[in-house]
């Protein structure tokens, strides 16, 4: 597909989603949205706002991949924008086109840090206390106190985010200084790709000059033996030269299977603190700074209600408001008690669906994927059978009420730290990769027939 024709897909996108939507969501939705361009098989498409983003990127997206593809045969991607960013980039003034030199790297993209992140948006209560109070300690006073700083506990509580918090006030502090933020699996990534392109010299200069390492889920260097041994140096060097190094994990050193004994001492050198889930009190306020943040007029009870509905994790929380919000335009209404509750019913009927067995959900994901229920009980670790098995993991935890051992002894008597990491690792790749969630939401739907 080509420039020329975004026009003519634009159109045939819209009378397809006209079918599929109700009035109000297309409204809301579809014609509030711009196409921009296509570029590299990607289209990049404007949306007035953040919420409006999230939900486009939730709903719509993978919607509009498969369209496209109904349209031209070809694989098209979109990118959702917000107007407001696209906007301020037309306004920026431009000298010469042709031979512009590319803006240099602010130290946010640089660091790789999120700007929502920050100390400021943060709200503590009791589980994050103490966690917050050691990342503020690092960030004033880093390379000093508390190094490393180790960040553990479950899923979608923070841990990302305070981490990135430190970077973000150090920065503001020393715009020179050199912070890093790096997912444990980039980081081997990055040294794998380092030796195949014999650049292990540049690799080493760009991690052990830094002034904050900050090292996400340092759980996946579990089994990754010569990841370990490189960060054992760079750890090295860091810590002589008073760098600051954080680190999150889901869990204590002591706990992260096959993690040498070398690192797991090193990692118990400075402070480890936990994040445990929030209290009722404190996911409501983290609901109405997310309300206040995105201009949503969302009264108290409401607020309360739904952070009464979700208690363990805040990415969860969020996405409830997100939903609350999508139904209330949908019904063009004002968001109540009630309407919350029917808004999250589907939530809650999906957890609960009777009848929904670890079996059933294994045979329909064999099915689905082309392999065979042993592959998904065995031991096999090739990609075409390890993701499908943990897609299996992932929904058996959402659909069903079985515990994390439970599950693992259905998948053939897997450890329940596996099924734990396979849940983490499809819900992160949710948020990004569009064929997860395509294969995801079929599922879902074959599963609920
Ligand atoms: N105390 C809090 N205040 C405000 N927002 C929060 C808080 N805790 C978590 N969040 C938000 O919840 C979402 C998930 O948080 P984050 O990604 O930091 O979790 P995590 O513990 O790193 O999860 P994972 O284990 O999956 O890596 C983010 O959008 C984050 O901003």
């Amino acid at each position: 597909m080509t420039n020329g024709e975004l026009d003519s897909f634009w159109n045939f996108l819209q009378e397809k989603f006209k079918k599929e939507f109700a009035v109000v969501s297309f409204q809301t939705w579809i014609e509030s949205a711009k196409p921009l361009k296509l570029e590299n098989n990607n289209i990049y498409i404007a949306v007035p706002s953040s919420l409006h983003k999230e939900y486009w990127e939730r709903n719509i997206s993978t919607k509009v991949v498969e369209a496209a593809y109904e349209y031209s045969n070809q694989e098209i991607v979109p990118i959702v924008l917000l107007n407001s960013d696209v906007e301020k980039k037309m306004t920026q003034p431009t000298s010469d086109n042709q031979n512009k030199v590319q803006p240099a790297e602010s130290p946010l993209q640089k660091a790789h840090l999120n700007s929502k992140y920050t100390f400021d948006s943060f709200v503590t209560g009791t589980g994050n206390q103490m966690a917050h109070a050691a990342a503020l300690v690092v960030s004033e006073e880093p390379g000093t106190m508390y190094n490393p700083l180790f960040i553990y506990g479950g899923v979608g509580l923070g841990k990302t985010h305070l981490m990135q918090a430190i970077g973000h006030r150090l920065l503001d502090r020393n715009p020179q200084a050199n912070v890093k933020y790096i997912s444990s699996e980039s980081f081997a990534n990055d040294f794998i790709n380092s030796i195949q392109n014999r650049t292990q010299e540049e690799f080493r200069n760009e991690y052990r000059t830094v002034d904050l390492l900050l090292v996400d889920d340092i759980q996946f260097f579990a089994d990754k033996e010569g990841t370990q041994e490189e960060f054992f140096h760079t750890f090295n060097t860091l810590y002589n030269t008073k760098k600051q190094i954080v680190l999150t994990s889901d869990r204590l050193p002591n706990e992260i299977p096959k993690l040498q004994e070398r690192l797991v001492s090193r990692f118990k050198w400075g402070l480890s603190v936990d994040i445990t889930a929030p209290d009722l009190e404190t996911r409501t306020a983290i609901l109405r700074k997310k309300a206040i943040a995105e201009n949503l007029e969302i009264p108290d009870d409401a607020l309360s209600y739904i952070a009464s509905q979700i208690d363990s994790n805040v990415r969860e929380l969020e996405g409830a408001l997100v939903r609350v919000q999508a139904y209330s335009t949908m019904k063009n209404s004002d968001i109540t008690v009630s309407l919350a509750a029917e808004a999250l019913k589907d939530l809650k009927d999906a957890k609960h669906q009777v009848g929904l067995s670890i079996d059933k959900i294994q045979t329909v994901v064999a099915k689905y994927f082309k392999i065979s229920v042993g592959d998904l009980k065995g031991k096999r670790r090739t990609k075409t059978i390890v993701v499908p098995r943990q897609i299996a993991m992932y929904l058996a935890r959402e659909l069903t009420d079985s515990s994390l051992p439970k599950i693992g002894q259905e998948f053939g008597g897997k450890d329940h730290t596996t099924v734990l990491h396979s849940c983490e690792k499809i819900a992160k790749l949710l948020e990004s990769d569009l064929n997860i969630q395509h294969d995801v939401t079929n599922l879902r739907g074959t599963l609920k027939q």
